[in-house]
């Protein structure tokens, strides 16, 4: 996909470039984004190189980005932002853009190691951004105008869908958007086990869990129909459905996501407090 980059002439530098920095690296290359105008930085040589070989970015030390880049998007894990943040500060004008796409992490956090009035967004991406089918949850800190958060917007809309949400629903975000392609990967593979169980060899299992879960998402997606509404049209009477559903109730996995959720939405609350 390739698109017109408005904000071309700005550089953006990606901080911490490891799984969701690289995602976000390579689908900002995929949008447009002219490889001249992003910088990366890594902690080891080895992944700079690595870096540099597959997508052709400048990598540099973090001073640097924040000396040269216009926008910096932060993406080292949560428990290394407050070292990433002393370190940068003294280097960041407050004329910059910094994005934290890091669970838990507050603006707020970020604005008091920051120079006076610096602009702070926080977004919580997901992995598909590697395939342009991510979410990226979106809000605004307190220096952030209308047109910082639509230049996140086009950041990140390059791979997906965005919502602006107020911050005090990102820890709930998180645990919905941020984690969620993680608990339909846990579904295909204990359901693929369930194949091995009823005698199908594994390839032929995957392949079968994989289009059920592709066409219910588009059938979710494209039909406009509430979930219940699809899930009763599988389900026949006296039916195999059925006795399935029975077992899924009598064993709580409706209450198990629901507490499944609340628990990664609780992480998330208490990640800004593990900074030292
Ligand atoms: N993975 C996901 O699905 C999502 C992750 N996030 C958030 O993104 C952030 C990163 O997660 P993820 O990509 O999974 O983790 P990774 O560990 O893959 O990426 C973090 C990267 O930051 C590097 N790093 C750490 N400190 C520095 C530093 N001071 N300077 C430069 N680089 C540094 C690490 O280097 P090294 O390799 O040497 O450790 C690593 O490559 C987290 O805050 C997470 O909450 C948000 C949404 C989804
Ligand atoms: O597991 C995590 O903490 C990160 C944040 C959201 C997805 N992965």
């Amino acid at each position: 996909m390739t698109q017109t980059v408005a904000a071309a002439a700005q550089t953006v530098a990606v901080l911490g470039t490891g799984k969701i920095g690289e995602a976000l690296l390579s689908g900002m290359i995929r949008a447009g984004w002219p490889t001249a105008r992003l910088l990366a930085t890594t902690r080891r040589t080895d992944r700079a190189e690595e870096l540099r070989a597959r997508y052709g970015v400048e990598t540099v030390t973090n001073d640097e980005a924040a000396k040269r880049a216009d926008t910096l998007i932060l993406a080292v894990k949560p428990q290394d932002m407050g070292r990433l943040l002393d370190e940068l500060g003294p280097h960041v004008a407050a004329d910059r853009l910094v994005v934290s796409a890091a669970a838990g992490i507050t603006t707020a956090f970020i604005e008091e190691r920051l120079a006076a009035g610096t602009a702070v967004v926080r977004v919580m991406p997901n992995t598909p951004v590697l395939v342009d089918e991510g979410m990226s949850v979106i809000s605004a800190g307190s220096h952030a105008t209308a047109g910082h958060l639509a230049h996140t917007e086009e950041i990140f809309g390059g791979v997906g869908k965005t919502l602006r949400v107020p911050e005090s629903q990102q820890d709930a975000a998180t645990a919905l958007s941020g984690s969620g392609p993680a608990y339909f990967y846990f579904l295909v593979e204990a359901m693929t086990d369930a194949g091995i169980l009823l005698g199908l060899p594994r390839a032929q299992a995957h392949d079968l869990i994989v289009q059920a879960a592709i066409g219910a998402a588009v059938m979710l997606r494209d039909s406009g129909e509430h979930p219940v509404k699809l899930r009763e049209a599988v389900t026949s009477p006296a039916g195999t459905t059925i006795s399935a559903i029975r077992e899924l109730e009598n064993h709580g996995v409706r209450a198990a996501l629901i507490a499944a959720l609340e628990a990664a939405r609780d992480r998330s609350r208490e990640l800004a407090g593990g900074n030292g």
